[in-house]
């Protein structure tokens, strides 16, 4: 069945087309984002969700999303994104994160000049017949200094162009290195440094719990007196209420802003003051951009649900489509030993070690680590992917140890798991042969090989003559027909196991009486 993919706000229709040349069933509806009870009530038949900022993923909409597999933000924010829901749900979350950075700087510069020639109240004056030649006095943006509070892409660009302008850029973001400021030719400041130089100052980080109202009240009070504010980052960066009083006092000269607290914005603090200028979130809307972003985010979620690849999520590792066919085997087989040992494990579990070695360890191991991780918990929680895992871990206390060794030994590659709990270590190894399918290779220590099948008994026993024999006979008592029967033992006479791949499950008067053999220890059902 083709994958269906929902598109919830106003993207360019070039996405629907790529979808569409892709095989991807696409239903458009650029206005359900603003309803959100329709798009809980119909979410359930999708399994992508492609968005702008005007929809939110909440836990009340991921719950519903029973088919939902990728999310893809058509921008750069997901802060509309509930992002630990959706990761413990399962779903990959990507953005496309520079489809519309220029686009949004050059929304930034040109709040700067709007701002510094009070353009739009000239023009609104003009047009009203009134011709105020001197009631606007601007400002020279040459020689004054920009204060940029989060210099990444965007920030990086508003830094180049107010360079081109003659400015002098100050920069504060903790992030940035000494070496790439001397590249941007940006002087890098503490905060209140930028504070109490800037001329302007503009806003480009994320709305994280660290840089809410990074301009709070005590923040604005360090401003230099008359200073002007341009916020096309976040709504929240601000405290807009101090910010009015801020611009009544006439400690802050004027401010521009795309984004607000709560949007859409119909009213606000800052609405109505005469040194104020505001946008309805239009940094990212120009054609380019938008184009830019729809193309990118139909791409990867084209290539995520068909082919496995994925790029830009923010809650999962990137796998090209390239890799993604090498991958999958060993995912398989990532799963499948963190299944083995999820079966076999019912205490709780402390810790999960993760060994890769030879041509294994130059994949990406943090996916294969996350398919073991579901595997290990799935016989426990239904509920869990390869998206999910690793959260889900956490949570739970489980410490996820990972090595990898570049040594060649009797396998090209060979993925060990150790599942540590309060009583005991088990270790289970395994590879992929040429024919592509995963192999358990060694158990405990003791090396056998054997294919995962989806009906096993593992039988781990002394090592005694006449045990293969007894557990044959019990096998074709009961009518069952055994499909392979993979044995080892540690030494003579020492530790044994017998992994025996049968023809539909085994009963439980079965296993009760394999366990019931002399020098058995356990008979266990396994299910791949
Ligand atoms: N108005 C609009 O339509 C648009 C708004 N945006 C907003 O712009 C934001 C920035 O976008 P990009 O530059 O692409 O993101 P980015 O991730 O490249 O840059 C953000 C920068 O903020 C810095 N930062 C993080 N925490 C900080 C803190 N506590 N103090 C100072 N700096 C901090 C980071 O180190 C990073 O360099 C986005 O998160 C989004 O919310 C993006 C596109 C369009
Ligand atoms: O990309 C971003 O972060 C934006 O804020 C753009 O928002 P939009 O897609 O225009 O609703």
């Amino acid at each position: 069945m083709a994958p269906r993919v929902l598109i919830s706000d106003a993207l360019s229709p070039a996405a629907v087309q790529i979808f569409k040349d892709r095989g991807i069933e696409v239903d458009f509806q650029p206005a359900l984002g603003k309803d959100k009870d329709k798009l809980a009530e119909i979410i359930g038949d999708y399994d992508g969700l492609a968005i702008r900022s005007a929809t939110k993923v909440t836990p009340k909409i991921l719950a519903q999303a029973k088919r939902l597999k990728v999310v893809g933000r058509a921008g750069i924010g997901v802060d509309n994104v509930d992002i630990p829901a959706a990761t413990a749900k399962g779903v990959i979350v990507m953005n496309t994160p520079f489809g519309n950075s220029i686009t949004t700087a050059e929304h930034a510069i040109a709040m700067m000049f709007a701002l510094a020639r009070e353009i739009p109240a000239a023009d609104a004056s003009t047009q009203a017949g009134k011709w105020e030649k001197n009631r606007f006095m601007g400002v020279e943006l040459t020689a004054k200094t920009l204060g940029i509070i989060g210099c990444g892409n965007i920030g990086s660009i508003v830094a180049d162009r107010a360079l081109g302008l003659k400015m002098k850029v100050i920069a504060f973001d903790p992030f940035l290195s000494p070496e790439r400021a001397l590249d941007l030719g940006v002087e890098k400041v503490e905060l209140d440094d930028l504070l109490a130089r800037a001329d302007v100052i503009t806003l480009h980080t994320p709305l994280t719990d660290k840089t809410r109202n990074v301009l709070s009240a005590e923040a604005l009070a360090k401003t230099k007196k008359g200073v002007r504010i341009i916020n096309c980052a976040r709504g929240g960066l601000v405290d807009e209420v101090a910010l009015a009083a801020a611009l009544d006092s006439g400690q802050v000269g004027g401010a521009a802003f795309d984004v607000f607290v709560t949007e859409p914005a119909n009213e606000n603090p800052l609405f109505g003051h005469p040194n104020v200028i505001c946008t309805p979130h239009l940094g990212a809307s120009t054609t380019e951009a938008q184009e830019n972003v729809a193309l990118q985010v139909a791409e990867q979620m084209s290539d995520y649900l068909l082919r496995g690849a994925i790029s830009n999520a923010v809650n999962f590792p990137s796998i090209t489509a390239e890799e993604a066919p090498k991958l999958k085997p060993f995912i398989e087989l990532a799963e499948k030993l963190g299944s083995f040992a999820g079966q076999l494990t019912d205490t709780d579990i402390k810790t999960v070690r993760i060994t890769y070695d030879g041509a294994v360890a130059g994949l990406k191991i943090k996916a294969l680590t996350s398919a073991a991780v579901a595997g290990l918990l799935r016989p426990a929680l239904q509920d869990v992917n390869v998206v999910s895992a690793p959260s889900i871990a956490k949570e739970r206390g489980i410490v996820i140890e990972e090595t990898t060794r570049d040594v060649a030994g009797d396998y090209e590659s060979l993925v060990t798991l150790t599942v540590v709990t309060e009583q005991m270590e088990r270790s289970l190894s395994g590879t992929v042969f040429a024919d592509g399918r995963p192999r358990i290779v060694d158990i405990k220590g003791i090396k056998v090989d054997a294919e995962f099948a989806p009906s096993m008994i593992y039988v781990t026993n002394e090592d005694r003559p006449g045990f293969v024999g007894r557990f044959a006979g019990l096998l074709g008592e009961a009518g069952i027909n055994i499909a392979t029967f993979a044995l080892g033992r540690d030494r003579q006479g020492g530790d044994a196991i017998a992994l025996v791949e049968i023809d539909g499950a085994a009963p439980e008067e079965l296993l009760a009486k394999v366990q019931a053999l002399p020098h058995v220890k356990q008979a266990k059902p396994l299910a791949f």
